[in-house]
């Protein structure tokens, strides 16, 4: 796409540091709070449960373009004021999303980061003036936007001096009427490829209800999002917007431990704090350790049956190349501060079972094998 010129730059990835918070690096961002600002006890509660739950960024909209005039339309000032006073006292960062001039003049000093919405994503005005402001902007996929048009809107704002653009796909309009939009996550990874900025989700406004929010939000990391964008509040059905679709705390906490497990298992971190000092969270890590310590020692030993076609019967067993290979294990033991004894008695059985197998495998039968390997092998 030739007018991608900064947005397309295939010669870097941006990570866009806020704070002490890094978007598009290793580490899941979760971002969460509730559509709309309605109170300081509301925020309050939100910012907390955002904290416990592992969450960096607080989100709460005071400026609310919504699809009636007659909607509650948002707490303006006020409302960034009890934002950014939850976020500071939970050491959250904040976000909340401008609409025009006046409004983001009103808050681009208060907060940290800036939101455009889906509706304005191709608002080639607003996104000119936030292209002059140095913060970074998380700029919505637009309700019936292709990726290019999308990517074309972080254009202008880079083109404009601003280069801190977060994507966030929060689902397009389809012809499916059981989801409020249809999540489209091979978006997360074509824009990734077309571009170098972040790729974040928000799950809540794809799905418009609540029941599938921690389903897809799993599927967003899984397919290489950089972090959440998810509505949480502190009791929904109160909520003077998007109800349905808003975590309460407590499935906004549970999500956040699920996510842990599905972060680490596509090479991310995402640390979910509470569970961190428990011992199911210690628990949790050494189960996916198992896991990959099971899964290569089954490649091993597919590798192990392959060397073994290749050999004669006398010949199966190989000293030399054992200790070759402990020659090396050895010492990145020592390195890793694990004991070289418990490497060598794990190696040695390995070996043990590998040369069996191998002998196995060229021999019909059991008894065969049992005459010919004292260990049994069976
Ligand atoms: C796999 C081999 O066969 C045996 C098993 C080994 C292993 O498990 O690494 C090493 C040497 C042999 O005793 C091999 O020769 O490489």
């Amino acid at each position: 796409m030739k007018d991608l010129k900064l947005a397309g730059d295939k010669s870097k990835k941006s990570v866009i540091k806020v704070g002490d918070v890094c978007l598009g690096g290793k580490e899941i961002v979760l971002i969460g709070g509730p559509c709309a600002v309605e109170s300081s006890i509301q925020m309050q509660k939100a910012a907390a449960a955002v904290r416990r739950s592992g969450g960096k960024i607080l989100r709460g909209g005071v400026f609310k373009p919504r699809t009636s005039p007659y909607s509650f339309q948002g707490l303006g000032l006020e409302g960034v004021n009890y934002l950014v006073q939850a976020a500071r006292e939970e050491g959250l960062l904040c976000v909340t999303e401008v609409i025009d001039l006046r409004s983001l003049e009103m808050v681009v000093d208060k907060v940290d980061l800036l939101q455009i919405g889906a509706r304005n994503m191709q608002n080639f005005e607003l996104l000119k003036l936030a292209g002059k402001v140095n913060k970074p902007i998380i700029l919505k996929r637009g309700l019936s936007a292709t990726i290019e048009e999308w990517l074309l809107a972080a254009e202008y704002i880079m083109a404009a001096g601003n280069s801190q653009v977060i994507l966030c796909e929060r689902g397009i309009r389809t012809f499916e009427p059981s989801t409020r939009n249809t999540l489209d996550l091979s978006a997360v990874g074509v824009a990734k490829e077309l571009s170098h900025l972040p790729v974040i989700v928000d799950p809540s406004h794809a799905a418009g209800r609540r029941d599938l929010i921690a389903s897809l939000s799993k599927a967003a990391v899984a397919s290489g999002a950089d972090g959440l964008l998810i509505e949480m509040h502190p009791n929904p059905e109160e909520a003077m917007s998007d109800g349905p679709q808003s975590l309460t705390p407590e499935q906004f906490m549970t999500l956040a431990q699920d996510l842990e497990l599905v972060a680490q298992s596509v090479g991310r971190n995402f640390v979910s704090r509470e569970m961190r000092e428990n011992l199911e969270a210690l628990r949790f890590e050494i189960d996916l350790i198992d896991y990959t310590i099971v899964e290569r020692l089954s490649k091993r030993m597919q590798i192990v049956s392959k060397i073994g076609e290749q050999k004669r019967l006398d010949k199966v067993k190989d000293v030399g190349r054992e200790r070759d290979i402990l020659q090396r294990l050895v010492p990145l033991a020592e390195e890793l501060q694990l004991s070289p004894e418990f490497v060598k008695r794990i190696y040695s059985y390995v070996f043990e079972f590998s040369v069996q197998s191998q002998i196995k495998s060229k021999l019909t039968g059991d008894d065969q094998l049992e005459s010919l390997c004292p260990m049994g092998g069976k």
